[in-house]
């Protein structure tokens, strides 16, 4: 793939822009805020509310001018593809038109997927790469309203900007109560008692059981409800064992639980029971090979994805009495088929994935997710988030200004490229006079790379498909974080002090903006009074606040020039906003920055490139 191609602008500076385009205050099309929207949501950070003033006039198209579909009011559209609980559903409703279709066909949802905002789904709606695709990019967010993401295609939803949150810790204490059902009924035979009892028998001999205290657990996975199964198990007199790669042990002893390898887990352990996440590495990780290293009638309980297991290998081990018994709430294919020897098998206990299935959990999970899926939908980032950054709302607050700043600084960046060059390189040096280390960039480098892009682009680029989308068009973003000196207190306390963004190896259609005629397009903005400012373009200091479009000209530095190109504009009814001239040494040349709230059309720009002391000029379209 080419770099990134600016040619098709060649002819059509200076008044290039994208009139179809949607631009949203921060996060793109996360947000669905429009200028006439007022939303009671004081309670939270709201992004886009803050950016509302200095985005520009495409903010003003509502959702229902980007989509067609059935739902076309100005609220969002959200469909909920399996049951939730009704508090989540008021507090959507409150928000949204809420759709509740629980039987949806994959193709049935995709048809009717590009009528939505929001998706919320459990564990049995499968969102694939061809949901997300079908979705036409009106789809925003992905809700899962529990634990696992391994129904959701993580990559196809970052690739196509959709971001996916979850509800991770209202189902904690469900499942590892279920976990705990199901090691007991196991070890008593409760199930298969039961069934017998209501087949008419009385079959005290066959289903004699074994003890729990004194034996060894093994818990695989010691995260929330891992630890909460070893919690129990321990007031069960068990001993309990654990093996995850990445929680500290610290965690597990204060506990009494000791961490040891995967290999000691599963050859010592009496019991074990798995809690990780089904992920490349942990899909089958329990198979032939690992069921050899077992304990000659380990017993099994599986409440985390039934893909953790080779579920064949499974089978085959209880056949030769590796495995005595198992117990299983998820299958590798849910449901599993009528005739699954697994499921059938007369020494396994299994439950339709109902670890998380208590009234209580299911009230709380649908509030949690109910509410990412507003924050996200208005805009606000997500503590859950599976494919976006997760900053703190006091670190976004600071950042605000600074985030409007460097989409800008990205726009005008790309806009005084010449047409044929090729972006490769790009530099972004942020300069604090804190301690630049401490500066989380994240969201700064999305938004100069969605500055960038979307002007040459038909992507849409926030900040979950940002980094992807650069990597993908082979735009290098390099970052650099450099001490600054405070000249006063109120700079001291500023996170970024000032962000350059240079690009390399290009030709520049205005040669000012290039650093010593090296190749290299540079700006710098500062943020003044929480407003964005153009303080720098090439060698040349300039003060322009980024509020409207700016006009950039070269000039011999004499009288009236200034005052020409004022009157060209206000003959043409063109509002100047701003101006500020920067030079180098007394009448010689200078930089003229003028913002201006309109967008003078092609003949104002001819006049103004024929007054004689114009060497060159470029409009630039925010
Ligand atoms: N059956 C059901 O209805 C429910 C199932 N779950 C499932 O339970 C599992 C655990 O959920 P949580 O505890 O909430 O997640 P969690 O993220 O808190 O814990 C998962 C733990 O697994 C560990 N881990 C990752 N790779 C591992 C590996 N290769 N070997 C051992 N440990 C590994 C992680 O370090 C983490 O500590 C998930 O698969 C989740 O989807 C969760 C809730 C309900
Ligand atoms: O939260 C999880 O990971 C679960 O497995 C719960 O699944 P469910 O929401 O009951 O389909």
């Amino acid at each position: 793939m080419a770099a990134i191609s600016i040619s098709n602008l060649t002819n059509q500076i200076p008044t290039f822009h994208n009139h179809n385009k949607q631009s949203y205050p921060f996060l793109s099309h996360l947000s669905l805020h429009n200028h006439n929207h007022n939303h009671n949501h004081n309670h939270k950070l709201s992004l886009s509310s803050n950016f509302t003033n200095t985005s520009f006039r495409t903010c003003t198209t509502s959702i229902t001018a980007l989509n067609s579909g059935e739902y076309s009011s100005e609220k969002p559209a959200i469909l909920v593809s399996e049951k939730l609980g009704e508090a989540g559903l008021q507090l959507l409703r409150r928000f949204g038109h809420v759709e509740c279709s629980y039987k949806l066909s994959p193709e049935e949802l995709c048809a009717r997927i590009g009528d939505f905002d929001a998706l919320i789904v459990r564990s049995g709606t499968k969102v694939t790469r061809r949901v997300f695709e079908a979705a036409k990019g009106r789809l925003k967010v992905v809700g899962r309203a529990g634990v696992g993401i391994d129904n959701v295609d993580l990559q196809a939803a970052t690739e196509l900007g959709c971001l996916v949150v979850n509800a991770p810790t209202a189902n904690t204490i469900a499942a590892a109560e279920h976990g705990i059902a199901l090691l007991s009924a196991m070890a008593r035979n409760v199930a298969q008692a039961d069934a017998s009892m209501k087949a008419g028998k009385w079959e005290r001999n066959k289903y004699v059981g074994v003890s729990l205290v004194g034996k060894i657990l093994g818990v695989m996975g010691f995260g929330k409800v891992g630890s909460e199964v070893a919690r129990r198990a321990k007031g069960l007199g068990m001993n309990v064992i654990a093996h995850d790669p990445y929680a500290p042990a610290a965690r597990a002893k204060s506990i009494g639980v000791e961490m040891v390898s995967f290999d000691e887990a599963i050859s010592t352990a009496d019991f074990l029971s798995l809690h990780m996440p089904l992920n490349s590495s942990t899909l089958r990780s329990f198979n032939d090979q690992t069921f050899a290293k077992m304990k000659k009638g380990v017993r099994l309980i599986n409440v985390a994805r039934g893909g953790v297991i080779d579920e064949d290998a499974l089978l085959t081990a209880l056949n030769s009495g590796i495995v005595a018994q198992a117990a299983l709430d998820v299958f590798a294919e849910e449901p599993p088929s009528k005739d699954s020897k697994l499921a059938q098998h007369e020494n396994v206990t299994a439950t339709p994935h109902l670890g998380a299935s208590t009234k209580e959990a299911q009230e709380e999970v649908a509030i949690e997710i109910a509410e990412a899926v507003v924050g996200a939908l208005r805009g606000e980032l997500s503590a859950t988030a599976a494919n976006a950054p997760m900053v703190p709302p006091e670190v976004l607050a600071e950042l605000g200004p600074y985030v409007t700043l460097a989409e800008k600084l990205g726009r005008i960046a790309v806009q005084l490229v010449a047409g044929g060059s090729g972006i490769q390189s790009v530099k972004v040096v942020y300069a604090s006079a804190r301690n630049p280390d401490n500066l989380d960039t994240r969201i700064l480098r999305a938004m100069i790379t969605k500055g960038i892009i979307e002007p040459i682009s038909d992507a849409h680029v926030n900040l979950v498909n940002a980094d992807f989308t650069a990597k993908q068009r082979r735009l290098r973003i390099t970052e650099e974080k450099v001490s600054a000196n405070a000249n006063s207190s109120q700079e001291q306390q500023q996170p970024v002090e000032s962000i350059q963004v240079q690009i390399s190896d290009v030709k520049s259609k205005f040669q000012s903006a290039l650093l010593d005629n090296e190749r290299i397009i540079s700006i710098e903005g500062k943020v003044r009074a929480g407003v964005p400012h153009l303080t720098r373009v090439g060698a040349f200091s300039v003060d322009v606040s980024l509020e409207g479009n700016v006009l950039l000209c070269r000039q011999v530095d004499q009288p009236g020039t200034i005052g020409h190109v004022g009157n060209i504009l206000g003959e043409h009814n063109v509002n100047v906003s701003f101006m500020s001239v920067g030079r180098s040494v007394k009448r010689a040349t200078a930089i003229m920055a003028i913002g201006v709230d309109e967008e003078p059309d092609r003949a104002t720009l001819n006049k103004i490139g024929e007054v004689p002391a114009i060497d060159e000029f470029v409009f630039l379209h925010l």
